[in-house]
């Protein structure tokens, strides 16, 4: 159980700073809506009804990444699931957000702008030095509280994540208990049968790490997106380099090809590579190809193929427990979501013990029809959840239970 302080013991009319992650999909510019924004409305929606003054922060994308936008079109979107009014300030700590922070009414939301426009908030250092920025140290004074809500980014060392702890009395938010209670308590449990772990995904740094520590917890992993790409590279095939417009690969085989490579040595046999991939052809069709027969590395392949769907779906039927981590493919655009469903499919029709984890990934539940009542659990984090799996804490969390 958790030794953190909730909203339950907060004091009442508090001026409150609250971290959420309403990290998002940015297509064409636009941000989509997704239950990142439905969870963290609940918290946001009991402050602002208890009468505190509620500032919100958030990230959005990486600096230099087309997804590295400004939160305007968060807080409106938020505002659609709070039921209130949320404003917002395209600045993070200068003089037009401290003046929008001073002005704020009992049970008013204001939302600042995106955290990473900050040069104080990345990158990842320790706490006391995050502590001592000057993002933090010109915000903490305006508060009485701060409440972290973003369990899935409390994996990260950032100044809005740890920096505030030190400052103020911390608590956790609604999502954080949740999501902190569901995913502990899944790294303690045993399964009898087989467990198998998906993975998949834009962010293959992520989820390799956490492979190199499951070897113990994990049967079966079934690889597809980004990082399986990277492991058919590693197996000596022409594919997993950045081509066109392409640059998930190369920087990610840099930072981690010698992981890969060991994984392969060691555990090979616990990890099952797509045997075919899906690309867009030239009349925009989808089209397949087995993954013997790549002899050039010239396209970007954007799925996984059938024959791969046809070779995990009895693996995941045979298992009693399945954990996703990552898309096997550009899911968001039909043609290249077979992967993806494929394996949403199977593990919504078996009885296994299932979590579904990501902002992105867990879209596709509801984008493709399926029931979030036939998964255990469905995660908003990504990176955070499979690292609690491996038993490891998280330093946004840490910071709370010290506090
Ligand atoms: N082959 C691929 N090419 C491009 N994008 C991919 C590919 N495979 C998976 N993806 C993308 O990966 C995204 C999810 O990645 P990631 O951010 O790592 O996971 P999450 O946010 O769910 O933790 C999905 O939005 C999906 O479109
Ligand atoms: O979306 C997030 O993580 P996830 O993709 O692992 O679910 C978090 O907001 C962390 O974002 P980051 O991985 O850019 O630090």
């Amino acid at each position: 159980m958790s030794t953190f302080k909730t909203l339950d013991d907060l004091d009442s009319d508090q001026r409150v700073l609250v971290r959420l992650d309403l990290n998002s999909p940015v297509e064409d510019g636009e941000v989509q809506d997704n239950r990142r924004f439905e969870r963290h409305a609940q918290t946001v929606r009991e402050l602002a009804e208890a009468g505190h003054r509620v500032v919100l922060m958030a990230h959005q994308g990486r600096p230099g990444d087309d997804d590295f936008v400004s939160l305007d079109q968060h807080a409106d979107i938020l505002a659609e699931h709070v039921g209130r009014d949320v404003a917002f300030v395209a600045d993070t700590y200068g003089d037009e957000a401290t003046e929008a922070i001073e002005s704020l009414e009992s049970g008013e939301i204001l939302l600042l702008e995106n955290t990473r426009m900050c040069e104080d908030e990345l990158p990842e250092e320790h706490p006391d030095d995050k502590a001592k920025t000057e993002f933090v140290q010109t915000l903490a004074p305006l508060f009485d509280a701060y409440v972290n809500d973003a369990y899935s980014a409390a994996h990260r060392s950032h100044a809005s994540l740890v920096g505030f702890p030190l400052e103020l009395p911390a608590y956790a938010g609604r999502v954080m208990e949740t999501e902190y209670e569901a995913n502990s308590s899944i790294a303690t449990r045993e399964f009898d049968g087989q467990v198998t772990m998906v993975v998949g995904g834009t962010k293959a740094t992520d989820v390799i790490d956490v492979m190199n520590n499951l070897g113990e917890t994990v049967d079966q992993f079934l690889l597809g997106g980004i990082a399986g790409e990277l492991f058919l590279r590693a197996a000596g095939h022409d594919v997993g380099f950045d081509v066109g417009e392409m640059d998930l690969f190369d920087d990610q085989w840099e930072e981690n090809h010698e992981t890969i490579e060991s994984l392969i040595d060691e555990r090979g046999d616990q990890i099952s590579l797509a045997v075919d991939l899906a690309y867009e052809d030239e009349d925009d069709e989808r089209a397949e190809i087995s993954v013997e027969d790549i002899d050039e590395k010239d396209k970007g392949y954007l799925d996984v193929g059938s024959d791969t769907v046809a070779e995990y779906d009895p693996v995941i039927r045979d298992s009693e427990a399945v954990f996703v981590k990552g898309a096997l493919g550009l899911f968001e655009d039909e043609r290249f979501s077979n992967g993806t469903v494929g394996v949403l499919e199977a593990i919504s029709e078996t009885d296994c013990f299932s979590v579904v984890g990501g902002g992105d990934t867990s879209r596709a539940i509801e984008m493709y029809g399926l029931d979030e009542d036939d998964f255990g659990h469905v995660s908003i984090a990504g990176g955070a959840y499979i690292r609690a799996l491996t038993g490891a804490s998280l330093v946004g969390v840490e910071m709370l239970e010290q506090n």
